[in-house]
């Protein structure tokens, strides 16, 4: 662009000035090329914010706050492991509730009996003929011949001495029907794991008692304690009592041991002791056929489970089921189970049936056993530990 021509026609002067602007914008432009590059190779930390901030909106912690400690993935899948069987499992009645509840059908179904002897006794004039419709009263209730009349003799002689009025009347007869029933028998039952081993119960009684409800509504009551429970279904003779066992610990949660359908009682027993070892439970229930046909019989199968079952644990409570509204019948049955197998408690069922509550004197006598358990009704929550002073109260309200 300079030519020879050209440069001969510029002062010197001139080519100074254009040199200098040359170089000025040499430099210029290399400056911004730099600036501009840096600018570039900035550009991604500047941005870098814009980017971090979204991230702890993404996922299912998004909202959590920094210091949440992670889940880990076992943490994670517990819920979902503990909570899907719970769905289906039902929490039984507490102690509490099922005692109050129960405690008013009692009164109902006993009324009766009480409120008949109160009226008896609380008649200005006590003669011959009101003693004698108190006994009728008593014998009727099924007290038992014997008890009722220990009672009235007991009655005449404290009405002659204390008695003036309905008040007194009420207090002597509660005070002497609390002393038939008897306060002082031990109703507990053992229910406790001792030398690491779970405690074994064995419901005996004949069929239809109730035995095998009895046994599902024990299992309630334990597992509202927070006690660890197996069921044995020996009750091989009727087909269905293993299910219905076994419905009853699906919905509560207690494993039921069973067999094949005719197999032998003994070894589910056996087998229901040894699983509730190894699951180191509380308590072992195990439901057994009551076949009465013949005594023999009955004391080979019993006395044979038994037997068996102590081969590994100790038999801690046998609980005999009686069928409250069978009366006289009941307490032959008994005295034949009572002959066979050392009976520790009664469980008398379907008092809610029957203004017949003085079978629990009659039994208790007959045994000399206590009763520990009542039935008051289909439901699974109807079944109540018995309290002497408890039950004299609920004949009385
Ligand atoms: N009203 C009432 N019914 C009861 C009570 N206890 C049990 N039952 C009912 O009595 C019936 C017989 O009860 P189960 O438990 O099957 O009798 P079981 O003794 O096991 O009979 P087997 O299995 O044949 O030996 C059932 O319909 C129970 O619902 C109770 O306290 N009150």
């Amino acid at each position: 662009m300079l030519t020879p021509q050209l440069v001969s026609l510029l002062t010197d002067q001139a080519l100074i000035t254009i040199v200098v602007v040359i170089a000025v914008v040499l430099v210029v432009g290399t400056t911004g090329l730099v600036v501009a590059r840096r600018r570039r190779s900035e550009l991604p930390a500047a941005t870098k914010p814009a980017v971090e901030a979204p991230e702890p909106k993404v996922g299912e912690d998004a909202e959590e706050p920094r210091d949440t400690p992670t889940r880990t993935l076992e943490d994670a899948e517990l819920p979902e492991a503990e909570t899907a069987p719970a769905a289906t499992l039902e929490k039984p009645e507490s102690a509490q509730g099922r005692l109050v509840r129960l405690r008013a059908r009692l009164a109902r179904s006993q009324g009766s009996l009480g409120k008949g002897l109160l009226a008896l006794l609380s008649r200005d004039k006590l003669d011959e003929e009101a003693w004698e419709d108190i006994e009728t009263t008593l014998i009727t209730a099924d007290v038992g011949v014997a008890p009722t009349q220990e009672l009235v003799e007991k009655l005449r002689t404290r009405m002659r001495v204390e008695g003036v009025g309905a008040a007194q009347a009420r207090d002597i007869l509660r005070e002497e029907l609390v002393a038939l029933v008897d306060p002082s028998m031990d109703r507990s039952l053992k229910a406790s794991r001792k030398d690491g081993q779970p405690a074994v119960m064995l419901m005996v009684g004949v069929n239809g008692t109730g035995k095998t409800t009895t046994v599902g509504r024990l299992a309630r009551v334990l597992i509202a304690e927070d006690k660890h429970v197996v069921l044995g279904a020996a009750d091989t003779f009727r087909a269905a009592a293993a299910d219905q066992l076994q419905t009853w610990g699906e919905r509560v949660g207690a494993r039921t041991v069973r067999g094949p359908e005719g197999g032998d009682p003994a070894s589910i027993a056996f087998d229901a002791v040894k699983e509730g070892i190894a699951e180191e439970a509380d308590v072992v229930l195990v439901d057994t056929a009551g076949r009465l046909h013949t005594k023999t019989g009955l004391m080979d199968e019993l006395g044979k489970v038994k037997r068996v079952i102590e081969k590994t644990a100790q038999v801690d409570e046998v609980l005999l089921v009686i069928d409250a509204t069978t009366g006289q019948n009941g307490l032959t049955q008994a005295r034949v189970f009572a002959e066979v197998i050392d009976v520790t408690g009664l469980v008398l069922t379907k008092l809610d049936g029957t203004a017949k509550g003085g079978i629990v004197i009659a039994v208790q006598r007959e045994l000399g056993v206590p009763v520990k358990l009542v039935g008051l009704g289909e439901g699974p929550d109807d079944l109540a530990p018995f309290d002497a002073e408890q039950f004299v109260d609920a004949l009385l309200e």
